[in-house]
């Protein structure tokens, strides 16, 4: 796919404030979130389980409703988006997930047809009737992530890696102005971990977008990222580039020091 977006056009283009978000009332997740995201590459959030990292993404792409605050995308809150703005703002937003959340009997190359959704009519989305230029694009992504020999194969045939090939292709397909990933390496060996965090940075840099990914594995994230996000209690206690981390920030981060080697 040809589109590379503008930094340029947008400076400021994906603001955080003060976000907060409460499951139950009386028990906050998000306790005052605020970033400000205007660069290309891969961003990491990093932070121990139940801080709230997938919470956040989840916010940011509208899975789930934010309790107080504001996320601007271009200017628009996403928090008050609704009906058509909220699809338009959305389909913008891609999204790779964990568990690969993949159509398990659709092929694979149905799979990344499945980005293009919001882009069309619900009729057109019923019928899945895609476009030629939709599914020239579909397979030059397929392409690109090695996998266009398995285009026709079912999606639940593949391997983990495979799958979150799979997963980044359906996102780029969407033409996101940013990338979510929600812990896109966790199931996967350390090699393949390895690929597809150089795919996550290879298609940000092409395409000259954010890519915010959650990641557990540090090392992993610092070797990725230009800018590393620690989050600690549902607050941000680090917002810096990856060598500028030091043992005491990740003590702050994840507590105690047994872990450090
Ligand atoms: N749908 C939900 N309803 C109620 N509580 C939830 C829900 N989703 C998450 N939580 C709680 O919110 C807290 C933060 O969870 P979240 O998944 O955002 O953390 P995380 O930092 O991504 O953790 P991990 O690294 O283990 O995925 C946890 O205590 C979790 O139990």
């Amino acid at each position: 796919m040809s589109v590379t977006h503008n930094t340029a056009e947008r400076s400021n283009f994906l603001e955080i404030r003060n976000l907060k978000k409460e499951y139950t009332a009386g028990n906050p997740i998000l306790k005052g979130i605020s970033i400000n995201i205007t660069e290309p590459g891969i961003i990491a959030i990093i932070g121990p389980s139940g801080t709230g990292k997938s919470t956040l993404l989840r916010c940011i792409n509208r899975l789930i409703d934010p309790t107080d605050g504001q996320i601007l995308f271009d200017g628009a809150d996403l928090c008050l988006a609704k009906g058509s703005q909220l699809r338009k703002l959305r389909r913008q937003v891609g999204m790779v997930f964990q568990e690969y959340n993949l159509v398990e009997r659709l092929t694979v190359i149905e799979n990344v047809l499945t980005g293009r959704l919001g882009y069309m009519s619900a009729w057109s989305a019923w019928r899945r009737k895609f476009s030629q230029e939709d599914i020239n694009t579909a397979f030059e992504l397929l392409d690109a992530v090695g996998l266009t020999e398995h285009a026709k194969k079912r999606a639940d045939s593949l391997s983990g890696g495979q799958r979150q090939r799979v997963g980044i292709a359906r996102a780029v397909m969407q033409n996101p102005r940013v990338l979510l990933a929600d812990e896109p390496t966790s199931s996967l060996d350390p090699k393949t971990a390895v690929e597809i965090m150089e795919l996550l940075e290879r298609f940000s840099e092409e395409k000259n977008i954010p890519a915010l990914v959650n990641i557990h594995d540090v090392k992993l994230a610092s070797r990725f990222a230009k800018r590393m996000i620690g989050m600690s209690d549902g607050v941000v206690v680090y917002d810096g580039p990856p060598e500028n981390i030091t043992d005491e920030h990740l003590k702050q981060i994840y507590g105690g020091e047994s872990w450090l080697v």
